[in-house]
């Protein structure tokens, strides 16, 4: 069997929700469908998530929010529309929208972890009901009655391992599909939790564990998964095969298509995943496969950039010499219960990288101050705005001469390089750059090795 994830991108409009549904009924195999929140339907549309995030808030802040309410009720009215779905049929969508401000929810954090998670919600029950009124058997499968839990922050969970005995109970039938909400679950007292932005993909990847399907298929609105960000490239070359940790390293430094965090259940299932288009999906996609048995076809398989980290720069001298010096740093972490990204350290200095999304300035005030204060550097330096790069590939392996062909590709266009650091896997490089340098940086090093590879 197969478990199909659509992203919001393929299921905004009532038309590609069409194109959808002929993906799902063209192949009995594709028994579990997990659906995301209605998406963009043009570029400076907003995605049903954020017109919910943006309710929650208004309610939080006790402002009128019936409009906001009433335009997210809007972007399902028009897709049952398009399938000739009368009011009635949209009457629980609708209530159970309005109610969501009545609800009681522990704290504010929790009250908008619900709110998100209607987009889905509302969306699976949506879908579920065109199917019906077509004559398919299709029924909608809560994440509280399939046994998803989930532990952690209420909009950043992480997925209870218990949920996978429980969901592997849910009857599977040859002639029925079940539609599925993606991005949340339940916590241990009962109430729903988000992944984080992004998590429809992790659902995918937990059911497909669960069920232990043959495949993942994760329909989207590109051919493939390209070497580079195509917003940052135009026009760059597709993957068609890559395995499960390059594709992690190049998730977690940028490549949006696929989250980082679905590859986890994936890889614990050794389930291959297939990212599809979904405008057009007779095109193959790309594999994401076990490592075992991969012949890597290229050096690089990917370059991924992430500009939201910011970096702390400490000098002193004889660090090195200094017993418990990072374990004094990694304390005062603690203390503010702060998680950092990577610690790359020379003989006389140590920089941390930090997910700037996870800081505000007073906590990097503070943070700044106890460090000042307890570790006593010769000096230190908050950089606001560093991004990293990270240049993935199975092949690089093998390959001699990959990190001079990289500083040769940066060092031509006059970037300046504030950390390179090859990871113990061997298989990705990483390197740091100022947030305005990123793009040139990924552009430059595509450059190198695509356009030499063609020669
Ligand atoms: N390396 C990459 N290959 C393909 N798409 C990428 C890559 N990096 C970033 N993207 C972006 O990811 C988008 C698809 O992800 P997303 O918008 O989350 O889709 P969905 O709505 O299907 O979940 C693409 O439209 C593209 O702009
Ligand atoms: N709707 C959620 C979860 C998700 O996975 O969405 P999408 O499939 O559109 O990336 C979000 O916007 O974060």
């Amino acid at each position: 069997m197969k478990v199909v994830k659509f992203g919001g991108s393929s299921l905004a409009s009532g038309k590609s929700v069409k194109n959808a549904l002929k993906i799902i009924l063209a192949d009995p195999e594709r028994q579990v469908v997990v659906t995301s929140a209605p998406g963009k339907r043009f570029s400076d549309d907003i995605k049903v998530t954020d017109l919910l995030i943006k309710y929650a808030n208004e309610v939080l802040k006790g402002k009128s929010n019936q409009e906001t309410a009433e335009t997210i009720f809007q972007r399902y009215v028009q897709i049952a529309d398009y399938f000739g779905l009368g009011e009635e049929e949209l009457a629980e969508i609708r209530e159970k929208l309005f109610a969501l401000p009545e609800a009681a929810y522990p704290n504010k954090n929790y009250l908008m972890a619900a709110f998100k998670a209607h987009g889905e919600r509302l969306n699976a029950m949506l879908i579920s009901k065109i199917l019906q009124k077509r004559g398919v058997k299709a029924r909608y499968v809560d994440p509280k009655d399939a046994g998803l839990l989930v532990t952690g922050t209420p909009n950043n969970a992480v997925v209870n391992p218990e949920s996978y005995h429980l969901i592997a109970n849910v009857p599977l039938a040859q002639d029925e599909i079940l539609i599925f909400p993606g991005f949340y679950g339940y916590t241990p007292a009962g109430h729903i939790a988000t992944f984080s932005r992004g998590g429809s993909d992790i659902t995918g990847a937990i059911l497909a564990r669960a069920f232990h399907a043959d495949i993942y298929e994760n329909f989207t609105d590109v051919d493939a998964i390209f070497t580079v960000d195509p917003r940052v490239v135009a026009d760059p070359e597709p993957i068609k095969d890559m395995t499960y940790r390059e594709m992690r390293e190049l998730s977690y430094a940028g490549f949006s298509v696929f989250h980082d965090e679905a590859l986890i259940p994936a890889i614990q299932g050794q389930i291959p995943i297939n990212v599809k288009n979904t405008q057009h999906p007779e095109k193959r996609g790309s594999f994401i496969l076990p490592e075992k048995g991969f012949t890597p076809q290229r050096t690089i398989t990917g370059i991924a950039s992430g500009k939201h980290f910011a970096a702390l720069y400490l000098h002193k001298y004889l660090i090195n010499k200094e017993v418990g010096f990072t374990l004094r740093i990694l304390n005062i972490l603690a203390k503010f219960n702060l998680s950092y990204e990577h610690m790359p350290t020379g003989i006389d200095d140590l920089t941390i990288i930090f997910d700037r999304d996870h800081l505000n300035d007073a906590l990097i005030d503070e943070l700044c101050n106890a460090i000042q204060e307890e570790i006593d550097p010769d000096s230190l330096e908050w950089i606001d705005d560093y991004a990293l790069i990270m240049i993935v590939g199975e092949g690089m392996r093998q390959q001699v001469g990959v990190i001079s062909g990289i500083t040769q590709a940066i060092a031509s266009r006059g970037i300046s390089v504030r950390m390179i650091n090859q990871g113990a896997s061997e298989i990705s490089i990483m390197l740091g750059t100022a947030a305005k340098d990123a793009d040139k940086t990924v552009a430059a090093i595509y450059d190198y090795f695509f356009n030499k590879d063609k020669e």
